[in-house]
Order: C-alpha cells, then sequence, then structure tokens
C-alpha cells in the first residue's frame, strides 16, 4: 500500500533522516520505534506531506505522491505528538469543526462524529470543554480527529505520551480494534517497546536517521536467539560482585536495577557454576536467578549499546 524508498532528510548539516526505506501493506500494524531524535517524526512529517524530502520517494499504491500530496491526504490521517485542539470548545464542536475543514458533507458529518465519539469513549463527556479534560481525554480526542474522515491509513506520533496508565491502556485498545475490525492499516512510532511489542506485527528500529533493524516481531528478536538474559536477584548489591562478573569470560553485557543484575551470555554457556562461585568470593547472597528470552529492549540494547529511553 505504502512504500518509502531511500527516503531522506537533511537539515543543514544534520541528517535527521539518512535513506530509510519502508513499505506497509494493506492491514498492517507496523511500529516504528527508536529514542529521541531517531528522526521518526521527521519521516512521518514526509510520509504526511508536511515536510518536503531531500531526496527519495514515497508511493503510494506504486505511485509517487510526492508532488501530488493530495492523493496521500485523502486516505491518510495523522494523529500528531503535540494535542492540537481548541481548548475553548467542547468535543463535539471540535470534531465539527475539524469535519468542516476536511469538507465532509454535514448529512455524514453528524453520523460521522456519533462514530468517532463512541471509538474514543467520550459519547458521555462530548459536551464538555476541552480544556476541562484529562491530558488522556484530550489524546484520544487528538485520534478523534485523525478519524473522521475514515482514513484507510493511520499515522501516530507516539500518541500516549505523558498520559495516564488506564489511557494509555485504552489507546492501545482502540488502536487494536480499528486495525481488527475496520482493517485500517497502522504506522504506530513510540520509544515505548512494551506498545509497539503488544501492537504490532512488523518493526522498524530507528536509530541516528537510519533503519538499524527492521522485521518481523519474532524476527527481530531472533537477533538474539543465540543469547539469553539471566536476571541475578542478590540480597545486597556489592562492586565487588559485579566487577568480578564483568571479567568472566563470554558476558556480552551487564545491565543493574538493583537488587537486579541482568547479564547477557551465549546460549550455550553454562554460566552458573562460575556466578555462584563469584557471588561465594565476594560474600554475595543470591536470592534467585531467572532465565529470560530476550525482550525487544534486549534487542535495541544489543543493536545500539544504548538504553532506548535515555
Ligand atoms: N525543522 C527542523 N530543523 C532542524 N532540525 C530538525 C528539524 N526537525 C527535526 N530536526 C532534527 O532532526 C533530528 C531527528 O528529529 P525527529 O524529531 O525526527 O526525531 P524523533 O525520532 O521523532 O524524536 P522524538 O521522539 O524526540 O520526536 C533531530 O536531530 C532533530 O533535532
Amino acid at each position: 500500500m505504502l512504500e518509502v524508498v531511500e527516503l531522506t532528510k537533511h537539515f543543514k548539516n544534520n541528517k535527521a533522516v539518512n535513506g530509510v526505506n519502508l513499505y506497509l501493506e494493506k492491514g498492517e500494524t507496523v511500529g516504528l520505534l527508536g529514542p529521541n531524535g531517531a528522526g521518526k517524526s521527521t519521516t512521518i512529517s514526509m510520509i504526511s506531506s508536511l515536510v518536503k524530502p531531500s531526496s527519495g520517494d514515497i508511493r503510494l499504491r506504486n505511485e509517487s505522491i510526492i508532488k501530488t500530496p493530495e492523493k496521500m491526504r485523502k486516505i491518510l490521517g495523522v494523529v500528531p505528538q503535540e494535542i492540537a485542539l481548541y481548548m475553548e470548545l467542547s468535543a463535539r464542536e471540535n470534531l465539527e469543526l475539524f469535519g468542516k475543514i476536511y469538507k465532509i458533507p454535514s448529512k455524514e458529518l453528524k453520523n460521522r462524529i456519533d462514530e468517532v465519539l463512541e471509538i474514543i469513549g467520550l459519547k458521555d463527556r462530548q459536551k464538555e470543554l476541552v480544556k476541562t479534560y484529562s491530558g488522556g481525554m484530550q489524546r484520544r480526542l487528538n485520534i478523534g480527529v485523525a478519524l473522521l474522515h475514515e482514513p484507510e491509513l493511520i499515522i501516530m506520533d507516539e500518541p500516549t505520551v505523558g498520559i495516564d496508565p488506564q489511557s494509555r491502556n485504552y489507546i492501545l485498545e482502540t488502536v487494536k480494534r480499528l486495525n481488527t475490525e475496520k482493517n485500517m492499516t497502522v504506522l504506530y512510532t513510540s520509544h515505548y517497546m512494551e506498545e509497539v511489542e503488544f501492537l504490532c506485527d512488523r518493526i522498524y528500529i530507528m536509530d541516528h536517521g537510519k533503519v538499524i533493524a527492521s522485521g518481523e516481531k519474532e524476527e527481530i528478536k531472533s537477533i538474539l536467539s543465540a543469547e539469553q538474559t539471566i536476571a541475578i536477584k542478590v540480597e545486597m548489591l556489592k562492586g565487588e560482585f559485579v566487577e568480578s562478573l564483568k571479567i568472566l569470560p563470554n558476558i556480552r553485557n551487564i545491565s543493574i536495577k538493583e537488587p537486579i543484575v541482568s547479564i547477557i551470555v551465549p546460549k550455550k554457556i553454562n554460566i552458573l557454576k562460575d556466578l555462584f562461585k563469584v557471588a561465594e568470593e565476594s560474600n554475595t547472597n543470591i536470592i534467585s536467578v531467572n532465565i529470560e528470552t530476550p525482550s525487544l529492549e534486549d534487542v535495541f540494547l544489543h543493536l545500539t549499546g544504548r538504553q532506548l529511553r535515555n
């Protein structure tokens, strides 16, 4: 349905997006993951024809839309990162106003607004002013605006940033429903691994303007299939214990979230004997040892050497 080819955007010397290739099939939910500044928003802005690419192409059903952005706008709903609503109007009034901007015929508009209010769960509060809404409710209305013209493709730019967990779950469930019940194609941008793991079948990981990994969720996780994460919970964490772990052979990575030390080691290696020896020598009491399958967070750490949320 959508194909992005060697897309590039330079802001003076900054290569914000540097040769990105990606595609979306109809009905897919695809995640675009990456830390702050990775180039996700710039990529989305080019797909939405808000920013002109320096080079590369964006194709909708095999047809370049860079010179004909109106073709894209017709089928595309964009949920921006920032709240773009009129605070002094009610939810219904906001939807009426945006419906007119989108030129939805007024006969149709009433039904569309009723349906959208149902989807975003704001039917009962539709007459209240947006400025009295919680952050989560405003985000839901932001999504509602993008759904008004029944888009085939929806692009969401970090739609759950800074909201309470309940609203966040509601949004995630709504996106899932739009995909399964309406066969809506979704491009979902986030720097929360767990959201992308929950929603998306296929994932692109971006860093420094480039796609550094892409594929089916399980495929991406299998990057680490030859390795395993071992989480060691200790009674009291001592520097000596960590230092001795560091010099053990075969340890790929050590991360600490007190009182748990997580290490990544090759699957074939039996590290447990060494682990208990090091604990004994440093007078460390091990409470539990858990062998875990790698998460997307581990994959990101492995690929970039950095934690995602820094
Ligand atoms: N209009 C602009 N002018 C100059 N530089 C820009 C502009 N927009 C973005 N950039 C730069 O491009 C790079 C990528 O930014 P972008 O916002 O696309 O990243 P992101 O992955 O969406 O991050 P975030 O999660 O913070 O939104 C950053 O270095 C940013 O400072």
